[in-house]
C-alpha cells in the first residue's frame, strides 16, 4: 500500500519571495546529495494544509519571515525522481527579514543573477520563468 514506486507524488510548495527585480534564493545544508544545491523555501504539504498555508509555515520556520503569496510561478514540475511534484508561488515579505535558520546561506539574485547559484534540477523550469517574467 505504501509502496513508493506506485505513491503518488507528493505536493512540495516553494516561494519565490521578491523584492523589486530581486528573488530569495536558498542554499540547502542537507540532505548531503542535495547540500549545496539551491531552492525556494519551502517544503512538502503537511495533510489538511492548503498551499499558502505551507508556504507561510515554511517561512516562518526556515526564514523566520511573514509573507503574502501571490500566483503561481508556472505549473506542476516533477522533482525528486518523480516522487515530487512542485509548486512555486511568488511571494512578498510582510513581516521580518530573512535569516538562514534551516539554510546554509540565502542570497538575493537580480534577474541577470539567476544563472550564478547551482539549482536543485527540478527548479530549472521555475528559474526561467521567473527571469523571463522579471526581465519583461
Ligand atoms: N523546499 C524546496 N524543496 C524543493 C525545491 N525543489 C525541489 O526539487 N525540492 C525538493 C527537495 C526535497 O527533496 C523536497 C522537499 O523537501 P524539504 O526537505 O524542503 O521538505 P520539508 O521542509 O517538508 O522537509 P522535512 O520536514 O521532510 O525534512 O523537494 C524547492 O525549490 N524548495
Amino acid at each position: 500500500m505504501n509502496d513508493p514506486s506506485t505513491a503518488e507524488p507528493r505536493v512540495v510548495v516553494g516561494a519565490a519571495i521578491r523584492d523589486g527585480r530581486a528573488i530569495l534564493a536558498a542554499k540547502r545544508a542537507y540532505p548531503p546529495e542535495l547540500a549545496g544545491l539551491w531552492e525556494f523555501p519551502g517544503g512538502k504539504l503537511e495533510p489538511g494544509e492548503t498551499e499558502p498555508e505551507a508556504l507561510r509555515r515554511e517561512c516562518r520556520e526556515e526564514l523566520g519571515v511573514e509573507i503574502t503569496v501571490g500566483e503561481r510561478v508556472l505549473g506542476d514540475l516533477a522533482t525528486g525522481g518523480g516522487r515530487f511534484t512542485l509548486r512555486v508561488y511568488y511571494a512578498d515579505l510582510a513581516g521580518g527579514e530573512p535569516h538562514a535558520k534551516e539554510h546554509a546561506e540565502l542570497r538575493w539574485l537580480l534577474p541577470e543573477e539567476l544563472d550564478s547559484v547551482p539549482w536543485l534540477p527540478g527548479n530549472r523550469p521555475a528559474v526561467e520563468a521567473i527571469r523571463a517574467a522579471l526581465a519583461e
